[in-house]
């Protein structure tokens, strides 16, 4: 693949240290791409608005840490060494994620991974002076150097849909590419926290399950299927209608990630009061079950949802690494094994913490609309997760 594949032994060694500079490269050839990785001081960290902002809509549904709890876990003495991936780092969301995980200071060694194209992207974010290095990796190859050590690997692989598509469209090609990088981090890195992007969650996250139940390493509160963007679309379409600030909603969003499995919960919507109609809240409902195709639409065959799915995947990064440092309440909604329906997994508000899932929350009280919401989700849910399953034990 691509300059790996001149190489004469594609191991990345580190070659030199120096106060501000990491270089990775290739011993003994001068054709290698070294990355330079600045290590400058955390307070000369231009994230500072992008970190407040995360901080804020990372309550997703809701999130009491107090300030100076986060600030002792952000401080750069008392901040833990944590690893990220990210799979699929060349690619329209893992670019702009991979930007966004760059400016996390919570991450201390960002590794992005690609089949083709990384080398470029690596070299490009590391010139951002912020906490992390950065390595790049591409090719199967380097797979394994990608993921040893991580803490959380974050999974943006694969094809994204075109008008007229459903999400289901990509399984051919998106069920083989997340089981064999799931495969990858049973070997790797078993113990890092999975936040799946790729369509069709409904069904990659049961592939996920299957492949590391297959490989002895499946944690049910390691696994997530990241369904923080419509979260995000939730809030912002209540917040215009309501006329409030979208930063100070919270709608918990929950089922699954396809359609009429995307159930937003606007009768726990917060701020109350804002006294919606039935027919508009029929209307948001329906406006966020197809946000996807909103996007995919306005695309035209350009992708899918990109630049907002990677903020959407920043936030849930975030609140994994905040969980694992040990910083409490950090409630987000996502897609995980789940009791609280029949179906074996499910989306609602999950509290995070140091093993990843500490608590699957429950739905709270729904209104008649959102009951037969949940009724009608549950047989396309119930199919798609079987047709992971049995595509993971086929295969
Ligand atoms: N969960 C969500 O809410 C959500 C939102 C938007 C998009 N998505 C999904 O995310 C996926 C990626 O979307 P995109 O717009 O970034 O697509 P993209 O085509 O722009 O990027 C995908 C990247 O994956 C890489 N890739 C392909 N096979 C790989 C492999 N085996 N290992 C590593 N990388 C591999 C490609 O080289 C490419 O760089 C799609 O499946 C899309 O449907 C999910
Ligand atoms: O709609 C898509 O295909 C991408 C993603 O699932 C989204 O919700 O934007």
């Amino acid at each position: 693949m691509g300059y790996t594949s001149r190489l004469p032994r594609p191991r990345l060694t580190t070659l030199k240290w120096s106060s501000q500079t990491l270089i990775y490269g290739y011993p003994n050839s001068r054709k290698s791409l070294p990355f330079y990785i600045p290590r400058g001081p955390a307070s000369q960290n231009p994230f500072t608005v992008l970190e407040s902002a995360l901080r804020r809509s990372s309550s997703t549904c809701t999130s009491s840490s107090s300030s100076h709890l986060v600030r002792r876990f952000y401080s750069s003495e008392t901040t833990p060494e944590r690893k990220v991936t990210v799979l699929g780092a060349a690619g329209g969301i893992g670019q702009p994620l991979a930007l966004l995980m760059k400016l996390n200071p919570l991450v201390s060694r960002l590794a992005l991974y690609d089949i083709a194209g990384t080398p470029g992207v690596a070299a490009d974010v590391s010139h951002i002076n912020t906490r992390s290095e950065v390595s790049g990796y591409m090719g199967e190859e380097q797979l394994g150097h990608a993921l040893e050590g991580s803490d959380v690997v974050i999974i943006p692989a694969g094809v994204p849909r075109k008008p007229g598509m459903t999400r289901d469209d990509l399984f051919n090609i998106n069920a083989g590419i997340v089981k064999s990088l799931c495969t990858a981090i049973a070997k790797y890195c078993p113990n890092a926290l999975v936040n799946m992007i790729s369509n069709p969650v409904n069904s990659t996250v049961p592939i996920a399950a299957e492949v590391f139940k297959k490989a002895g390493t499946y944690d049910e509160k390691k696994l997530f299927g990241v369904t923080t963007l419509d979260v995000v679309r939730a809030k912002t379409f209540f917040a215009g209608k309501a006329k409030v600030s979208p930063s100070e909603v919270n709608v918990p969003v929950v089922g699954g990630h396809a359609g009429i499995t995307i159930l937003p919960l606007f009768s726990q919507a917060t701020p109350k009061g804002s006294n919606l109609s039935d027919e508009e809240i029929v209307a948001l409902t329906k406006r966020t079950q197809d946000g996807g195709t909103e996007v995919v639409e306005a695309k035209a065959g350009k992708g899918s949802a990109t630049l907002s799915m990677a903020y959407a995947g920043a936030v849930f990064a975030d609140a994994c690494l905040k969980g694992l440092n040990g910083v409490p309440d950090i409630v987000e909604c996502s897609y995980v094994q789940s009791t609280i329906t029949e179906l074996p997994f499910f989306a609602s508000k999950v509290r995070l913490g140091k093993n990843g899932v500490e608590e699957v929350l429950g739905l709270g009280p729904l209104s008649d609309y959102e009951k037969e919401g949940l009724e009608r989700l549950k047989s396309e849910l119930k199919s798609s997760i079987e047709k992971g399953i049995k595509f993971a034990n086929q295969n």
